[in-house]
């Protein structure tokens, strides 16, 4: 058996941030292959009007979950759902459960975070960097704990262009921004927050680095570990591949690329696209979580799950690559037929946008309007070009994180646990990786239907055909119009037919000649 299997085995486990991206894959990955866990506690706030309950029931019986069933049964049984929300000072943990949680968890994984590029200082304060003191606070009070994981991200120090596997300091102490939280008000706060945040992009990967300071100096004797993933994608291989549930990262350009919305972005192409499969990246957690606590290491150990250093792809062969899967695996309904071209000079993509984006946008909500229907196109542009925009930082810059520990952690798993908890990134293929990206995109983001596939194709002749006559009408047109006001067209007019009757006479004399 695997030993970091066995050592899950008859363990507590508290996880943040369950109900989310890695959390639900972290669960669904420790209840398959250690079902013979005691208890996974999950902090759970209510959302979408669903109780705690509906929403870890829903989670539990989709279909990420099918295997764990086989090999776990009672499934249900193991989660202990715990009402919490980390945007408040306590976590709102009712004093019972703060007491179980305190006496009985062995291993905290604190996932939990807004991920929001675009979130108020604030709220992002709060939930990445008070949340985690909070929670570090209440791990020094755990009596059994044997490990706190805390999962950070590869851009927490993206001001950099190398990062090694050490805490960075801020320029302000986390201290002195908590507190002064408490006491501006919103207003004031979003007009010091560009100076706050300096040369990092966002308020996210800001509050992110904060966090870590946070868990140097608040982790006291606790056995600590920081993980740090760079652009988390569907599951490579488990429990099966492609599995994705959220539009964050490249998945939404994707979408908005395989619909025929998004024809142009700017990127580096030779910039490396460090993206990461999450099923790769819940391995190392595991991983990590065995080694921080039966090996101790003397000092908080940091972890690079990154692609860039030992498989690289770059944003030029993944644009070339989904241009190709799109062809085979093409999405329903496309608006245009999907072709995604990507540069790096600014003046090319206003072009690009004025001609590809906007003034297609511009003529479907006209044909819309016309028709008696509510137009849609021109917002749904100006949203995924603002995403595009909060985005395109992270397209056209490389980073280079070193990854010492994680190959060194590669190294001290056995043959087996290699096997069952792999994280070598340098056995991806990316094309086929790729494959499955749009395919898991297909099916489980936009809910479409294999059987759809030849209709789809199907109607990307029809916009090819619509395409054409597009371009003909137009052409004809501005001849037109051109011939009518100005002399020189009119020549070169004169000028292509008499070259093209010559060329029609010259050809049937000497085809006559042969005969
Ligand atoms: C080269 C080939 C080209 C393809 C690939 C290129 C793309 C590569 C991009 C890679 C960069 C990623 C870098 C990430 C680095 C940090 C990683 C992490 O640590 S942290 C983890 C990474 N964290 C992140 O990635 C967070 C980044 N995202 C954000 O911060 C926010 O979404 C926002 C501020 C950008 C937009 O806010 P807002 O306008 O309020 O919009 P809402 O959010 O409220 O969603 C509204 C609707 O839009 C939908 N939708 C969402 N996203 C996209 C999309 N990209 N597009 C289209 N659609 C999108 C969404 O489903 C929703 O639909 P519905 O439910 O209404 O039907
Ligand atoms: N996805 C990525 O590309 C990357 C992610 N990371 C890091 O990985 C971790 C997980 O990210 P990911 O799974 O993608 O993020 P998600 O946004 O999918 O999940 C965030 C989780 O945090 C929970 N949460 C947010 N606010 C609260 C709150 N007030 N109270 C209780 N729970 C709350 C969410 O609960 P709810 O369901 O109720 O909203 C959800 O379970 C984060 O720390 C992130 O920084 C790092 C690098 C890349």
């Amino acid at each position: 058996m695997s030993g970091i299997s066995a050592f899950y085995g008859g363990k507590s486990i508290l996880i943040t941030g369950a109900t989310g991206f890695m959390g639900k894959v972290l669960m669904e990955k420790l209840l398959r292959t250690s079902p013979d866990l005691k208890v996974i506690y999950i902090l759970v706030r209510p959302k979408a009007g669903q109780t705690l309950q509906q929403r870890i029931f829903q989670i539990l019986n989709s279909k990420l979950f099918e295997k764990v069933k086989e090999v776990c049964p009672n499934v249900h049984e193991k989660i202990r759902v715990i009402y919490a929300d980390l945007s408040q000072n306590d976590l709102s943990i009712s004093l019972e459960d703060m007491q179980e949680l305190l006496s009985c968890t062995n291993i905290v994984f604190h996932c939990a975070a807004t991920v929001r590029f675009d979130d108020h200082l604030r709220h992002a304060v709060q939930l990445n960097v008070i949340a985690t003191q909070q929670l570090l606070l209440m791990a020094n009070q755990m009596t059994k704990l044997e490990a706190f994981i805390h999962i950070s991200t590869a851009f927490s120090n993206c001001n950099l262009n190398h990062i090694d596997e050490v805490i960075y300091p801020c320029p302000v102490e986390p201290k002195k921004i908590i507190d002064s939280m408490e006491w501006l008000d919103d207003s004031i706060i979003e007009e010091i927050t560009p100076k706050l945040i300096g040369d990092q992009p966002n308020t996210y990967t800001y509050t992110k680095a904060l966090a870590e300071m946070v868990v140097q100096q608040e982790s006291g004797n606790l056995n600590m570990a920081i993980i740090r993933p760079s652009i988390v994608g569907p599951t490579w291989q488990e429990p099966f591949p492609g599995w994705i549930d959220n539009t964050n990262g490249p998945t939404g350009f994707i979408i908005a690329a395989g619909k025929g919305f998004l024809r142009f972005i700017r990127a580096t192409p030779m910039a490396v696209a460090d993206v990461v499969p999450v099923d790769t990246v819940i391995n190392l957690v595991l991983a990590v979580g065995w080694y921080t606590a039966v090996h101790r290491p003397k000092s908080t150990l940091i972890y690079h799950c990154t692609s860039g250093n030992m498989n690289p792809c770059n944003w030029g062969k993944m644009d070339f690559w989904l241009n190709t899967t799109f062809e085979k695996i093409p999405f329903e309904r496309a608006f245009r037929r999907p072709h995604v071209e990507i540069a790096s000079n600014r003046f090319t993509i206003k072009y690009w946008n004025a001609v590809s984006h906007w003034a297609p946008a511009i003529i479907y909500d006209f044909y819309l309007r016309l028709t008696g229907r509510k137009p849609r196109m021109t917002k749904l542009m100006n949203r995924i070009l603002r995403t595009i925009s909060m985005l395109e930082y992270f397209l056209n810059r490389s980073w280079e994180w070193s990854t010492y520990n994680t190959e060194m952690l590669m190294f001290k798993l056995s043959p087996q646990d290699q096997k069952v908890f792999n994280f070598d990134m340098r056995q991806l293929n990316w094309i086929e990786y790729i494959e499955n990206y749009v395919l898991g995109v297909k099916i489980y983001l936009l809910k479409e239907d294999m059987a759809g596939i030849p209709e789809a194709r199907q109607h990307f002749k029809r916009l090819r055909n619509i395409r054409y006559l597009f371009n003909t009408a137009l052409f004809l047109i501005v001849w037109r119009l051109l011939v009518a006001r100005s002399q020189m067209a009119r020549n070169v007019w004169f000028f292509i037919v008499s070259f093209c009757y010559k060329f029609l006479s010259y050809f049937r004399a000497s085809s006559t000649l042969k005969a």
